[in-house]
């Protein structure tokens, strides 16, 4: 489980995020740490992509409807708008904003903010997705969650998608996506491809 960092002499900012397939527990991790957060008397301020609209605007949403509120982002510029007391960002579906999130980021962070980014790392291809490996890559702390393979139990690495439809964003719950280890993943697209 992550801990979070101490620091004994002047305290710097920093980076984590939280990755994974769908199901895997991103969103409720993010909860977690920022609740704690919170009862250090930290200020703390969350953000989401205004793209994601699945479960209303203004809220990250977890699949087990766990909640905190959120404010919805179209310009990433917008996170630099925050008081100087926020100490904590949270940032959910991070795959959704576009490349400039990561010198953002990383501007909150050399301003002295500790940043928590929660965001898919594979597409349903299997790629990276949006900026998610630039983050990963500029990250002091990285955290990989697994969901359950729907097929077969073992742990799951990729996002199943199940309905047929070409583009990367295509937003969704369990009725357009499966949580899949390597090996079901693989044999489904295998299946898909002999139509
Ligand atoms: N295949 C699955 N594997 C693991 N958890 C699942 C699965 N399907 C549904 N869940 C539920 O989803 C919750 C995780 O939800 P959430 O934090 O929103 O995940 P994420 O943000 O990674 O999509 C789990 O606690 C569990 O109750
Ligand atoms: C794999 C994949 C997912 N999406 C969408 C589907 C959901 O709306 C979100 C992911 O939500 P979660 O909190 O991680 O469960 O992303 C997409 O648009 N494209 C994809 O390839
Ligand atoms: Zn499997």
């Amino acid at each position: 489980m992550f801990l979070e960092p101490h620091f004994s002499g002047q305290r710097s900012g920093w980076l984590e995020v939280i990755c994974g397939s769908m199901f895997s527990g991103k969103t409720e991790e993010l909860i977690r740490r920022i609740k704690r957060a919170r009862i250090a008397g930290q200020h703390v301020e969350i953000f989401k992509p205004a793209i994601d609209t699945r479960y209303g605007e203004a809220e990250v949403v977890s699949h087990d409807s766990n909640s905190l509120a959120a404010i919805p982002v179209t310009n990433t510029k917008q996170l630099l708008d925050l008081p100087k007391d926020v100490t904590v960002i949270g940032l959910d579906e991070a795959q959704f904003f576009d490349a400039t999130v990561v010198d953002h980021v990383q501007i909150l962070a050399s301003q002295g903010r500790r940043v928590i980014i929660a965001g898919l790392d594979m597409d349903f291809r299997g790629q990276p997705f949006g900026p998610m490996c630039s983050l990963l890559a500029v990250a002091e702390y990285i955290t990989k969650v697994h969901a359950i393979c729907s097929h077969c139990g073992n742990l799951a690495t990729h996002s199943y998608r199940l309905v047929q439809d070409e583009n990367t964003v295509v937003l969704g719950e369990k009725e357009a996506y499966e949580a899949r280890c390597r090996r079901c993943y693989g044999m489904g697209n295998m299946l898909d491809l002999r139509g």
